[in-house]
């Protein structure tokens, strides 16, 4: 029986497509994660099982296991050269295309191979485009060792930088906290607004004991956004050192 999709999940699907369809024969692939990039993963399953030769580098244990299951070649970053093309979801996007990503708790791994390929395509549905960052809480990623000290650096860089009452969680919280990938946990903070996501970001990662930060500055060469009737709109962000 066919998957009776929501308005939000309509969209997520026909951006995944348009995406899926996008990929050639040999083409080296970041998978990103998240539910719109496992719509993606099933699309391109398809494909390779009609006989698409392409690997994929995937950016999480979940999706490296999607990917397995649906018949998508994979393979070590530190096996493949540059990255012809990344796809991955975002959730939150600005009018230039700068990013946060790591809602699902990927944004390290992400980053990594978003900035080893030569393009990278937000593949989101409509709702992510934002006129500015920052309703969704930023994730950060941190070590585990000493990690309120961590949020308290946090805490002091974020009223510095003019948030006042910076909310900042443990993902997950103090009984089970979420762990990624790599062995951190997550710390999300509701800024309401980031005015400047590339210094913000800049100063997180100055931080002793920070890793990484979901803010994804011109990494995003393009967007595919789905619409919940099915419709497509593609946007350029010109001129992105990544892949430029
Ligand atoms: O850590 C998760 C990733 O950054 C996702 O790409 C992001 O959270 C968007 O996910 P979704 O497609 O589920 O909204």
């Amino acid at each position: 029986m066919a998957e009776q999709l929501s308005p939000q999940d309509a969209a997520k699907q026909a951006a995944a497509d348009a995406a899926a369809a996008m990929i050639e024969d040999g083409m080296v692939v970041g998978l990103g994660s998240g539910t719109t990039l496992r719509r993606f993963v099933r699309s391109l399953g398809v494909r390779c099982q009609a006989g698409l030769k392409i690997t994929g580098v995937p950016t999480s244990e979940t999706t490296r296991a999607l990917a397995i299951e649906v018949g998508v070649p994979v393979a070590d970053l530190n096996d493949v050269g540059p990255l012809d093309i990344v796809f991955d979801g975002a959730d939150e996007i600005d009018p230039q295309g700068q990013m946060i990503k790591g809602g699902g708790g990927n944004l390290l791994w992400e980053k990594i191979v978003a900035t080893a390929g030569r393009r990278f395509v937000a593949v989101i549905d409509d709702s992510k485009t934002k006129d500015q960052l920052g309703q969704f809480p930023l994730p950060v990623e941190v070590i585990r060792f000493g990690w309120h000290a961590t949020e308290r650096l946090m805490r002091d860089l974020l009223i510095e930088s003019g948030y006042l009452e910076p909310k900042i969680a443990m993902r997950g919280g103090l009984d089970k906290p979420f762990v990624t990938d790599s062995g951190h946990y997550i710390l999300d903070c509701a800024l309401g607004q980031i005015t400047h996501p590339e210094a913000l970001s800049i100063a997180l990662n100055r931080i002793p004991g920070v890793v990484e930060n979901g803010l994804f500055i011109d990494i995003a060469r393009s967007a595919i956004i789905g619409e919940p009737d099915g419709t497509l709109k593609t946007i350029d962000y010109p001129g992105r050192a990544a892949g430029v």
